[in-house]
């Protein structure tokens, strides 16, 4: 089975992929986007991306990406715990104070945020895809003051020295990572990090009519569906239009959930399925 995921070597979303199938062929992409896309030419069996992070929210690339460009089902989610950790060329090792730029992730960054304050304050933030491509890109530059945050395989795979270990704000650090394939068909995975399953749906609210959020949460409420994440995005169809997504705890059935779409379907909403699938704890 082949399995791509946000790369190069040594991702978080990587150490998830193996972690999760250590069987599997391994296809790293550059960016999400190009992980979504050979999703949906299928050169590969499933994608994996990462979704949520707890510090900092979702990674709205990967949102919108699948919701605007590729909208692909959702069939299974990983969810890991993240250790960031500060690394330099070991040419630096003694004198990483000194470092002038620090290179990761988006997401990493502001994961570290008070650690960078407290300690890097004039060290300018630079963004790349991934923390392993941080890493990769500081690891090619030897002679220049600079530090990527990643985690610890990508440390040994780029042959960086760790200088500060932990480094993340707080130390619920947790990352959701998402599996989707062209077709929804679940992928058979027998593991005992199985944790339960949830179902995802994208939820567009009819314009203009005042109380029409409060009636969709009703639409839950009153058949006691547990809901563990509600976030709106831009429509991207004008200022002001938004949809939702809205996460429920529990298994696509054949009455609570259908009856809670046909409801929101009433109200004048349109609701996708973006999937129904179970999830893994690392
Ligand atoms: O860049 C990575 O290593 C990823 O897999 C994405 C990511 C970035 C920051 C925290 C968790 C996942």
């Amino acid at each position: 089975m082949k399995i791509g995921y946000l790369g190069p070597k040594a991702t978080f979303t990587d150490l998830a992929v193996t972690t999760m199938f250590p069987r599997a062929e391994k296809i790293p992409y550059h960016t999400i986007p190009e992980c979504i896309d050979a999703v949906s030419n299928e050169e590969i069996d499933a994608g994996v991306v990462p979704l949520e992070n707890a510090l900092e929210g979702s990674v709205n690339l990967t949102l919108d990406y699948l919701i605007h460009e590729q909208l692909l089902p959702i069939v299974g989610e990983i969810i890991a715990p993240i250790q960031q950790h500060l690394m330099v060329h070991p040419y630096h090792a003694h004198h990483w104070t000194e470092v002038k730029e620090i290179y990761s992730h988006s997401h990493a960054i502001a994961q570290c945020h008070k650690f960078l304050h407290a300690n890097l304050k004039k060290a300018k933030h630079v963004y790349m895809t991934s923390t392993s491509a941080a890493a990769k890109f500081v690891s090619e530059r030897p002679h220049l003051p600079i530090a990527a945050i990643a985690n610890r395989l990508a440390a040994e795979e780029y042959g960086l020295t760790i200088v500060q270990e932990n480094i993340h704000d707080y130390d619920y650090n947790h990352t959701r990572f998402i599996i989707v394939r062209k077709q929804n068909e679940p992928l058979k995975i027998d593991s005992p990090l199985y944790a339960g399953d949830k179902t995802t749906l994208m939820v567009m609210l009819p314009k203009d009519q005042p109380g029409a959020l409060h009636q969709v949460l009703s639409a839950f409420a009153w058949r006691k569906l547990n809901l563990t994440k509600i976030e709106s995005r831009p429509a991207k169809t004008g200022l002001g239009n938004y949809f939702f997504i809205i996460d429920i705890d529990q298994k696509m059935d054949e009455v609570l959930i259908p009856g809670a779409i046909a409801e929101l379907e009433a109200l004048d909403c349109t609701v996708q399925v973006l999937g129904s699938y179970p999830y893994y704890i690392i």
